[in-house]
């Protein structure tokens, strides 16, 4: 009997569809290290104009593109990042900055919004009078949306802050926008406005867009010419790449509209689970395309014991820790999906905490 599958641990996680698979075979390419590989540069050069920026580069990973912006706004040893304690760059990313980057970083708490104190913010820049001692600030990093927050928006009006004091001490301003279209979505605002106080952002096509790979970094000319450079020592100049950015072309065409079905179904999956005895669920947290589903103390509920259950379901999650399980919904999450989990969580829920009326 074929289990039927749903894949909920992330919005990585999707194949791509028979028009990506046509799109990369008819793809035209060329060496993108020794020249330009058109089809990625017709990408590169449409991404920077949906940003409002003067260019992009492609890059093979969310990761590799945070790593490069960082490397590039810090370029001098000494350099301090001001970063949330729980962002992707520092929580997800292996310490990259600081291993390969040689960069500092300043964690400063994540509220539960995905924002910073803007105070603290400020308060975190260092003097540069104490350079004798002090680290140098040179840039700040924001998330948005904020995966570890739960996928929620970072709005235009708090970036425009950020950006102020960013250029009221002459420190740069990275966004690690890997869900940025979601936020745009969620927020009804253009991609160029929540970036414009950016000098650099970091884009995924392979999370809710649905490429099979790639991100892309945008910026000012001479901001992505340097950035060239240190994604050629990363080792990440790649040859036809057009193969793959074909992909995201179309990724971009197809899937950019359902990214607002994709979080319609996580309100719908929210509140479905926010009914179940022993399970929380903030559902007016729910932005965009995520879920945290909370085991309440007492519900006999751990987030293993369901986790086992939904996978002997077909359904696969990812435990945020003993009593926290996230949910991610992408465009090939059906309706049906979300009501098929919700009735084995409903089951699951109902076993483990009345065993014997089973
Ligand atoms: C917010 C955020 N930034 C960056 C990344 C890194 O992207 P990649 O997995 O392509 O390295 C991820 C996850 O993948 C992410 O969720
Ligand atoms: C786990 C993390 O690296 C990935 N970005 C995700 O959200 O699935």
């Amino acid at each position: 009997m074929v289990m039927r599958s749903v894949d909920l641990r992330s919005d990585t996680v999707t194949r791509p569809t028979d028009a990506m698979r046509e799109a990369m075979c008819g793809a035209e390419v060329d060496d993108d290290v020794l020249g330009y590989d058109p089809t990625a540069r017709r990408l590169e050069d449409e991404m920077a104009k949906m940003m409002g920026k003067e260019a992009g580069l492609f890059v093979p990973s969310g990761t590799m593109g945070n790593l490069i912006s960082v490397m590039v706004h810090c370029d001098v040893r000494g350099s301090e990042v001001i970063l949330g304690d729980n962002c992707h760059i520092h929580v997800y990313e292996n310490g990259g900055i600081s291993t390969i980057g040689g960069v500092h970083p300043k964690t400063i708490k994540n509220e539960e919004d995905g924002t910073m104190d803007l105070a603290a913010i400020e308060a975190a820049i260092r003097d540069p009078k104490g350079s004798t001692f002090y680290p140098s600030t040179r840039l700040i990093c924001l998330e948005n949306t904020h995966a570890n927050c739960g996928g929620r928006c970072l709005s235009v009006e708090y970036t425009e802050r950020v950006g102020e004091i960013a250029k009221r001490h002459g420190v740069k301003l990275h966004i690690d926008g890997a869900r940025l279209f979601n936020a745009s979505i969620a927020l009804g605002v253009p991609v160029h406005k929540l970036v414009k106080a950016a000098d650099s952002v970091s884009v995924c096509l392979s999370k809710g867009l649905g490429a099979p790979i790639g991100s892309v970094i945008v910026g000012s000319q001479s901001f992505i010419e340097k950035a060239k450079t240190v994604r050629k020592a990363l080792g990440g100049g790649m040859r036809q790449i057009g193969v793959l950015w074909a992909a995201a072309l179309v990724a971009l065409q197809e899937n950019l509209p359902k990214l607002q079905h994709d979080h319609k179904k996580a309100k719908l999956l929210a509140e479905g689970l926010n009914q179940m005895k022993g399970i929380r669920v903030n559902v007016t947290a729910v932005e965009t395309n995520m879920i945290f589903m909370d085991m309440e103390d007492g519900s006999r509920l751990t987030a293993e014991k369901l986790r086992r259950t939904l996978e002997e379901n077909g359904i696969l999650v990812i435990p945020e820790n003993s009593s926290r399980i996230r949910m991610v919904i992408h465009h090939q999450i059906t309706t049906s999906d979300v009501h098929y989990t919700l009735s084995c969580l409903q089951q699951a829920v109902q076993t483990i905490q009345e065993p014997s009326r089973n």
